[in-house]
């Protein structure tokens, strides 16, 4: 029988993969990584000399089809298999990524007239200069009792689809009047490669505030919100929403000439990416966890149950896993937090020292954080560097490092930002748990868990509880071949379900890590620590992190032209 095979295309932050599966066993075939051309645009506008403002974050989207053309023909020449083998693209994005459009689907920033307007561009998931909007569409949501803020805890973020869209409408009603709609990236791609113009449940569910059977806020909440925005579903976002798992289209001729595929391949419906690796982690019963461990850390947990409860940041059903609860949790830096040390935290001796034993700088500080106990730097942190996502849900809540003397060595701030990450989901899952909604397994997966030894043995003696972690390095790409693969169906030698195609394209590695007894009694006491200052800072009411925010940008407003 001829094999078949499925392509997981990932978009994440700085680039895109592209991943070619055997669908018989989930064996990774080949690989291809484009990162984008513009990368993350966070500080000036390409091609131009307009500066973003604090929290901004944009995207080009030529940057996704420049993945596309580059990445897919490489799997396929450097795998050397016949295309006519493909039968299913799936598609994973970060989200909520969002970008406006015309009646083509054509990104207004490709149109001159607007290529020196940042709100044309897409807004990447960590933009966070949409807190006011947020906050005043909590303050509605609460006002007006609207069913929906319990689904997501009681607050909704900066980073959603509602809060950046009236951020756009704010700030550039020229664009917002000639926005056809406004897109997830994700569904954007799948209108790319199959001229349907769909929209992914999931995306939907998690980040603009759909359900599946109360659909998106009412008129009057939008309207209540701004009158502006009264027609907003109808308008912006409008599109059928298709469910995860199901097929959104297929590969149209042109594209499939532009990959070297077959015309006809079935494209999935789009999926948020944290939400791909629950399944590329092989995670699809209740009370699995998976930690997408990466530039951030993204938290899905499956239930059986649908609790709403403060703190718990999304709950979508069939949001994961058609059948069950999805759960969404995450802190929005993580690796970043890491990276942003080593970028702009250690002198020099440490980067001469890292090249001399021809290692990284993180390798290099793992090393040293490792010979380190417990408690020994003396320093604790609140891991909010890029704001807190839950349980407070507050993108203008910054970091914190208590405890420095002159003593403190770069590899003491190390040790405590990592142990302030797995502080953090100490937290989210104490919350799920006290709401009581059951984390019975944890499985990490994601860039981190492959790079950072130290940080998973921290993590497991702060939870206190086994971390499985997946096996494939790639899991995001192989959870969006696995929806491709269904997508494709069984009668074209797919799948019928997420199920059956995760249990037999996913495992998890044999060595796992345990919590060290000693370790976790140590960090118990730490941890109570982290929530007082959790609580103090995030709401009890001292606002100087505001605070400090506020002044900010009131002197940034001074000092730009
Ligand atoms: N050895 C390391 N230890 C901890 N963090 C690391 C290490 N190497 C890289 N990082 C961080 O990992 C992040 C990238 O993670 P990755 O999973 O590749 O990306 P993404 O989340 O975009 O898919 C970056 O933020 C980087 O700072
Ligand atoms: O917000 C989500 C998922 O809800 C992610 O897309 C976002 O955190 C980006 O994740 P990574 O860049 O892949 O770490």
């Amino acid at each position: 029988m001829t094999k078949k095979y499925a392509i997981g295309i990932d978009y994440g932050t700085e680039s895109g993969r592209v991943l070619l599966v055997d669908i018989e066993n989930g064996e990774e075939i080949a690989a291809h990584v484009t990162r984008y051309p513009h990368g993350v645009i966070d500080e000036r506008l390409p091609n131009s000399d307009i500066v973003l403002e604090p929290d901004w974050a944009l995207q080009q989207p030529d940057d996704y089809l420049a993945v596309l053309r580059h990445s897919v023909p490489a799997v396929l020449q450097s795998s050397g298999i016949d295309p006519k083998q493909v039968i299913g693209i799936g598609i994973d994005f970060t989200a909520c990524t969002v970008l406006p459009v015309d009646e083509k689907g054509e990104p207004l920033c490709f149109q001159e007239e607007f290529r020196n307007e940042p709100h044309a561009y897409v807004k990447l998931w960590k933009h966070h200069a949409a807190q006011e909007e947020a906050n005043r569409i909590n303050e509605t949501a609460e006002r007006l009792e609207a069913s929906f803020l319990s689904r997501y805890g009681g607050k909704t973020s900066s980073e959603w689809m509602v809060a950046k869209a009236w951020q756009i409408l704010n700030e550039a009603p020229v664009i917002y009047d000639r926005a056809d709609r406004i897109m997830e990236a994700a569904d954007w791609v799948v209108l790319q490669l199959t001229s349907s113009s769909i929209r992914s449940s999931c995306c939907a569910g998690y980040k603009a505030l759909w359900h599946k059977t109360e659909g998106y806020p009412s008129k009057d909440f939008f309207q209540a919100l701004d009158p502006r925005l009264e027609n907003f579903v109808e308008t912006k976002l409008q599109g059928e929403i298709c469910t995860l798992g199901s097929k959104a289209g297929e590969l149209t001729a042109e594209w499939a000439a532009l990959l070297g595929l077959e015309p006809g391949t079935a494209v999935a419906v789009g999926i948020i990416d944290a939400h791909a690796g629950a399944a590329g982690s092989g995670a699809v019963h209740a009370g699995q966890m998976v930690m997408a461990m990466g530039t951030s850390l993204c938290h899905m947990l499956l239930s059986d149950k649908e609790i709403h409860a403060e703190g718990i940041c999304g709950v979508v059903e069939d949001g994961i896993v058609p059948g069950l609860f999805g759960y969404e949790a995450g802190q929005p830096a993580v690796g970043d937090l890491f990276g942003w040390f080593v970028e702009q935290g250690v002198p020099d001796y440490v980067k001469v020292e890292a090249a001399r034993e021809g290692i990284s700088v993180h390798a290099y500080l793992e090393k040293l954080a490792r010979e380190l106990k417990p408690g020994q730097t003396g320093l604790l942190a609140l891991d909010w560097w890029n704001g807190n996502r839950s349980v407070l849900v507050d993108a203008d809540l910054s970091g914190l490092l208590v405890g420095m003397t002159l003593q403190t060595k770069p590899q003491d701030i190390y040790r405590c930002l990592l142990e302030a990450a797995a502080f953090g989901t100490r937290k989210i899952i104490e919350t799920f748990e006290q709401a009581g909604v059951k984390v019975n397994e944890l499985i990490a997966c994601g860039g981190l868990p492959e790079r950072n030894r130290l940080l998973m043995q921290i993590f497991a003696d702060v939870t206190g509880r086994e971390i499985k972690v997946a096996d494939s390095t790639q899991t995001t790409a192989l959870g969006a071949a696995i929806f491709g693969a269904v997508a494709a169906g069984a009668e074209r030698g797919g799948y019928e379900s997420i199920v059956e195609a995760a249990s037999r394209m996913t495992r998890v590695r044999q060595e796992s890590y345990k919590p060290n007894l000693e370790h976790s009694y140590v960090y118990d006491e730490l941890y109570m620590e982290y929530n007082r200052l959790h609580e103090l800072f995030g709401r009890g009411g001292f606002d100087v992190m505001k605070a400090l925010k506020r002044i900010q940008l009131k002197q940034e407003e001074l000092a730009s032209p």
